[in-house]
């Protein structure tokens, strides 16, 4: 069923040239919640919100990809992009998408996945991730993205732990990794699984700030997209694919191959396996 979700606006804004209000076409009735689009003087705040840890499954995927699209179909130049779950950022990839699925869906999901990555990467916009909270794989690839990552201190953890799962980083977050921290650390993070406190992650330049408090790391990240819609738009937008250009051109260019890789690779009896012990320990932490 088609649901028309609208956000009320506060006030004009230089920067979003639209009517009283943002109008989003969602695909189900349930996408409407998953994220919570709000509107700030310049610039958008969009907040994960699916509740216990902001997993991402095909809605929330796609629920994210709508947004993008609302926010630029709107002019909109840049936003933050966080949680509205305390404590957690995103858990990454909802893993019950990979265990046990359909094949059908589990193409939709990685399909809506590589769109989600093609648009937040290659974004015109500019974006801060504020990290309030664990950022483990997907959630990780999500703040990589961004053009500033601004994390909050605490027990929260970031990094790409795929093969702690016994699966295995795909090529595109491979690219987004090593174009943030350098080879030498992704070689050895990503075999390890490394997940880093926001001290080491800071230390390795996997994020730009740690801030004590959420309130200390909203002000910054303010700040700092500020800073970024400083620049004038095209001259920072073609900077940024100087540097993001050849992995976003690797994906368009193999979208196929990479969704037939990873269904292979999912499905195999090894991979479920897996998955399934992974989600019972998750299950038992409980
Ligand atoms: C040949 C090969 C070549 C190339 C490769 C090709 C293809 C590649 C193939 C595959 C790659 C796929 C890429 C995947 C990337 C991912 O993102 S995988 C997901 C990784 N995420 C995690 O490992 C995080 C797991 N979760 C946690 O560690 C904790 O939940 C977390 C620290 C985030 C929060 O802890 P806490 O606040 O204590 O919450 P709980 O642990 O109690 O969790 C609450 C409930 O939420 C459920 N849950 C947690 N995470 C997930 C998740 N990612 N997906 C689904 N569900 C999740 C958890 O089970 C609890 O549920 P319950 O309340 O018990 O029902």
């Amino acid at each position: 069923m088609m649901s028309l979700v609208t956000f009320t606006r506060n006030n004009a804004l230089p920067l979003l040239r639209t009517s009283i209000t943002v109008r989003i076409q969602l695909n189900s009735a349930s996408l409407s919640s998953l994220v919570r689009l709000e509107e700030k003087q310049g610039y958008a705040v969009v907040a994960m919100h699916k509740p216990p840890v902001n997993s991402l499954s095909l809605e929330m995927i796609q629920a994210l990809s709508e947004s993008l699209s609302e926010l630029e179909k709107n002019k909109c130049k840049g936003f933050i992009l966080t949680s509205a779950c305390p404590g957690i950022f995103s858990a990454g990839l909802d893993i019950r998408e990979m265990y046990q699925p359909t094949e059908e869906r589990l193409k939709e999901f990685w399909s809506s996945l590589q769109t989600l990555w093609l648009q937040l990467y290659g974004s015109k916009m500019a974006s801060v991730a504020l990290i309030n909270g664990h950022a483990p794989a997907g959630g990780c690839l999500l703040a990589m993205c961004c053009d500033s990552r601004i994390m909050v201190n605490g027990k929260s953890k970031i990094g790409l732990n795929e093969t702690k799962l016994g699966i295995v980083a795909p090529f595109w977050f491979k690219d987004t990794f090593v174009n943030t921290i350098g080879v030498r650390q992704s070689e050895r993070a990503l075999q390890l699984g490394s997940l880093f406190t926001p001290d080491e992650a800071l230390k390795i330049g996997l994020v730009d700030r740690v801030l004590p408090d959420p309130e200390a790391a909203t002000a910054v990240a303010e700040s700092e997209l500020k800073e970024f819609l400083q620049i004038p738009a095209m001259a920072r937008y073609l900077s940024k694919m100087r540097i993001r250009e050849a992995a976003l051109k690797d994906l368009l260019e193999n979208r196929e191959k990479d969704l037939n890789t990873f269904v292979n690779f999912a499905t195999t009896d090894a991979v479920q396996k897996g998955l399934g012990i992974y989600l019972q320990s998750l299950a038992k932490k409980n």
